[in-house]
């Protein structure tokens, strides 16, 4: 069989190529938006170069008390979408126009439409601040009283939206996460058949911090009329304009 990463390299350099005009004999050039790159202070813009968007661990917390889940993601701007589930060995993957798979399975959103019948997944991100965590508990109040069936979060914003993908929850949403949580998950559910959304409706933006992913447009549209919306400063913002996340201070403490 086809290693199916040496296709994706292949087909990667050809956009490479395609995207800088050049001929087979002079080196392409990615860019790259990592986690740890732009706290160091690089730049998180994109441009139309192409672009590997990483978060090498995502799960961060889980990852410190050992909890759980943790993914590695990796994505090549709106082509290819990689999140590796390093403890379930589970490798997600889609490319644009081709599918999402799980191991190599294809994956389908679930159908079910009904709200009160949705498990929805969030998280309670990393910003403490008193005025923030209020809003995260407001939307989290009312998505419960909906009612939906269940939340749940699994401590990985690619994870949760992993799981959508694969028809175990029917949503996420979460404000606050950053493009390398989210961009290479963002194609896996919309490979699977899945609908992204910004939280106050529609299209998302990868750099705006908020997202909801969803089974169908019916279940985000539910959720854009009942999450109490708020804008953290964006990705591609000037470095100064930016604000370090309080647990992960704490986190890289350790
Ligand atoms: O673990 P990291 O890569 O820091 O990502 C987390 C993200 O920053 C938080 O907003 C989310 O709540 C977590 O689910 C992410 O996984
Ligand atoms: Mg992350
Ligand atoms: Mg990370």
């Amino acid at each position: 069989m086809a290693d199916p990463w040496e296709s994706t390299m292949d087909h990667a350099v050809a956009i490479a190529r395609k995207a800088g005009e050049t001929s087979s004999h002079v080196p392409v050039c990615f860019r790259f938006i990592g986690e740890e790159s732009v706290a160091a202070g690089e730049s998180c813009i994109l441009s139309d170069s192409p672009t590997w968007i990483i978060d090498p661990i995502d799960g961060t917390t889980n990852f410190v008390h050992t909890h759980l889940t943790v993914t590695s993601t990796l994505d090549l701007q709106v082509e290819f979408g990689v999140v590796y589930s390093c403890i379930e060995d589970k490798m997600f993957t889609a490319r644009r126009g081709r599918g999402a798979f799980c191991n190599g399975e294809p994956l389908q959103v679930s159908q079910q439409k009904a709200v009160e019948q949705a498990i929805v997944a969030t998280e309670f991100g990393s910003d403490r601040d008193p005025e923030v965590v209020d809003k995260i508990f407001q939307s989290l109040r009312n998505v419960l009283c909906l009612p939906v069936h269940g939340v749940r979060g699994a401590g990985s914003a690619a994870m949760n939206m992993c799981l959508v993908a694969s028809g175990c929850v029917e949503a996420y949403y979460e404000i606050g996460v950053h493009v390398w949580d989210v961009a290479a998950a963002s194609l896996i559910v919309s490979e699977a058949g899945g609908v992204l959304m910004d939280v106050e409706g529609g299209e998302v933006d990868l750099m705006s911090r908020r997202i909801i992913a969803a089974n169908s447009k019916t279940v985000a549209e539910r959720l854009v009329k009942t999450i109490v919306a708020f804008s953290p400063p964006r990705d591609d913002a000037a470095p100064s304009d930016r604000c370090e996340d309080s647990t992960h201070l704490s986190a890289r403490k350790v």
